[in-house]
C-alpha cells in the first residue's frame, strides 16, 4: 500500500477559502483541487485518486445539487472503486442519503469540522486498501460449489442444488449448455456427490473422436478384431464400471452407434468388437451437449428412444452472461490462481478492466474468461490488470480512463496486427509501422510481445 504522502486526495470545492483550508488540513496527502465538474473529472483521469471529497453545490448550480450529483455519477462510472465523501449543506440530509445510494462512500455536514472530516478521509483510504486486499482474498474464498465450481449467481446455484439432489439417485442426467459453461465440471461434481464417488469417472468427448474410432473407444475390442488390434482393449464403458460415464457432445454420436448405445442402456451389457461374450457393466450415464437435441430428433439425426434413456433429468446450464456477478467473481478467482501458478505479482484489476468484464457478453463463457485472464496475467506490466491486458481491444470495452491507457491500447493493437500480417517478422513489422527496428524492439519489450 502507498504511504500517506504518496496518496492522492482530490478535493472538489468551489469556495476558494475552503479550498485553501482543506489543502492545508491535508498536507499529509498529495492534494489536488478541482472547482467544478470538468476539473474534477480531468483530475480523476489524470491522478486516479482513491479518495475524493465532493461539495454537492458546484457551479453553475452552486445552491443546488445537480452538478454535484452529475460529478458523483461520472466518477462512479469512470472509477467505481473511488471513495467519494460528499459535503452536504445544513439540513440537507436527504441529498446526503441520495448520494450514498448513488455510490458515495460517506457524507459530512457543512460547516466543515476539519478533525471529523480528517477521520472520515483517513478511514476512506484505509477502507480502499482493505477492499483491494479483499478483492484478492475473495478469490480464495470464492463460493466454491460442487466440483470446485465458483459461482455467486442464483441461477447457477439452483443448478448446483438440482445436481446435488439427483446425484444420490442413479437417474441419467443430460446437461444442456453452451460451450465453456462448465458442463464437464458439473458432471464431475455430480459423480463426486454420488455413492459412486470412489469408483471411476470416465469422460469421453464424442465430437473429438473420429466416427470410425468412436465405437472401439466406447465398447473396446478383442485381440485380432481388426487390423492393428494387437491386444484386447477395454472400452470407456467398461472402464467406468461401478462409476460414472460422461458422454460429452452426445449429439455427435453417429446414428448406427446410437443404436448400439441404446441397446447397452436397455440391457446393461456390452460386447467388445470382435467378441462373443456379453459383459455386464454397471455405470451411471451423464451426457452433455451444446446442440439442440430436440431439433435433431425432429430432423431424424438423434434417436428419440435414446433421448429418453439418457435424459431422465435435464439440467439447463445458464450462459455466463446470465449469471449476475459471476464474471467479476470468476475473474478474481482465476487471477489469483494463475498469478500464483505463474509467480506473477498481479494483485487485481483496474476499474476499467472490471467494468469491461461486467459489460462483456462472454460468447465463450467461462473458458473464454479463463483464457483472457490467463493472457492478462502474462501481459500485465503492473500490479493491476488493465482492459487492454484482457484483450478488450475492439471497441466494446469501457471508455478508457485516460489518454495514456488509450494510447497504450492503440499501440498494442497496431503492433499485434502488424506482427500477425508479417507472420512475426520484426523488420517487416517495423517497416509496416513506419518505425525503426530498435524502436519496435523497445515497444515490443514494453508490451510483452515475444521478439
Ligand atoms: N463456475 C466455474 N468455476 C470455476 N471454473 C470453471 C467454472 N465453469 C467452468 N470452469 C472452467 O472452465 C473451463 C471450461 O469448463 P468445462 O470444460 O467444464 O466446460 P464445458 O461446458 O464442458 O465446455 P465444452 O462444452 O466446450 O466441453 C474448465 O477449465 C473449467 O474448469
Amino acid at each position: 500500500m502507498a504511504d500517506a504522502e504518496t496518496r492522492t486526495l482530490l478535493i472538489v470545492e468551489d469556495d476558494e477559502g475552503l479550498q485553501r483550508q482543506l489543502k492545508w488540513a491535508y498536507e499529509d496527502y498529495e492534494t489536488v483541487i478541482a472547482g467544478n465538474r470538468k476539473e474534477a473529472i480531468e483530475a480523476i483521469r489524470l491522478h486516479e485518486p482513491d479518495v475524493v471529497t465532493l461539495d454537492l453545490g458546484l457551479p453553475p448550480d452552486p445552491d443546488g445539487t445537480t452538478e454535484g450529483f452529475a460529478t458523483l455519477e461520472e466518477i462512479m462510472r469512470l472509477k467505481p472503486d473511488t471513495k467519494v465523501i460528499v459535503a452536504s449543506g445544513h439540513g440537507a440530509r436527504e441529498s446526503a442519503l441520495k448520494a450514498i445510494s448513488s455510490g458515495a462512500y460517506d457524507f459530512y455536514q457543512k460547516p466543515v469540522d476539519i478533525d471529523t472530516l480528517g477521520h472520515i478521509v483517513s478511514r476512506a483510504f484505509h477502507l480502499h486498501d482493505i477492499e483491494v486486499e479483499n478483492r484478492a482474498l475473495s478469490a480464495k474464498e470464492a463460493n466454491t460449489e460442487l466440483g470446485g465450481l465458483v459461482t455467486g449467481a442464483e441461477s447457477m446455484q439452483k443448478v448446483c442444488r438440482m445436481i446435488e439432489r439427483v446425484a444420490t439417485t442413479d437417474v441419467s442426467v443430460m446437461l444442456l449448455g453452451a460451450s465453456g459453461t462448465g458442463k464437464e465440471l458439473l458432471a464431475r461434481g455430480l459423480h463426486d456427490e454420488s455413492h459412486r464417488a470412489d469408483k471411476p469417472f470416465v469422460a469421453i468427448n464424442c465430437a473429438a473422436i473420429p466416427e470410425n474410432l468412436l465405437e472401439s473407444e466406447l465398447f473396446g475390442y478383442e485381440k485380432g478384431a481388426f487390423t492393428g488390434a494387437a491386444k484386447t482393449t477395454e472400452g470407456k464403458i467398461e472402464m467406468a464400471e461401478g462409476g460414472t460415464l460422461f458422454l460429452d457432445e452426445v449429439g455427435d454420436i453417429p446414428l448406427p452407434l446410437q443404436v448400439k448405445l441404446l441397446r447397452f442402456l436397455q440391457e446393461r451389457v456390452i460386447e467388445r468388437i470382435g467378441g462373443r461374450k456379453t459383459i455386464p457393466v454397471d455405470v451411471r450415464i451423464v451426457c452433455a451437449t451444446h446442440q439442440n437435441l430436440e431439433d435433431m430428433i425432429a430432423a431424424g439425426s438423434f434417436r428419440e428412444d435414446l433421448w429418453y434413456r439418457v435424459a431422465e433429468v435435464v439440467v439447463r446450464i445458464p450462459s455466463l452472461a446470465e449469471r449476475v456477478g459471476d464474471p467479476v467473481l470468476l475473474s478474481n478467482f482465476f487471477l489469483q490462481k494463475f498469478a500464483k501458478a505463474m509467480k506473477r505479482k498481479v494483485k487485481g484489476f483496474e476499474p476499467g478492466a472490471l467494468s469491461a468484464i461486467e459489460n462483456w457478453e462472454w460468447p465463450g463463457n467461462v473458458r473464454e474468461l479463463e483464457n483472457r485472464v490467463k493472457r492478462a496475467i502474462i501481459m500485465a506490466d503492473d500490479a493491476f490488470v488493465s482492459a487492454t491486458d484482457m484483450d478488450f481491444s475492439d471497441g466494446e470495452a469501457a471508455e478508457p480512463l485516460n489518454l495514456k491507457q488509450a494510447r497504450e491500447e492503440a499501440d498494442r493493437n497496431a503492433i499485434q496486427v502488424a506482427l500477425a500480417r508479417t507472420k512475426g517478422n520484426v523488420s517487416s513489422t517495423a517497416k509496416l509501422l513506419g518505425v525503426s527496428r530498435p524502436t519496435l524492439y523497445d515497444l515490443m519489450k514494453q508490451y510483452d510481445f515475444e521478439a
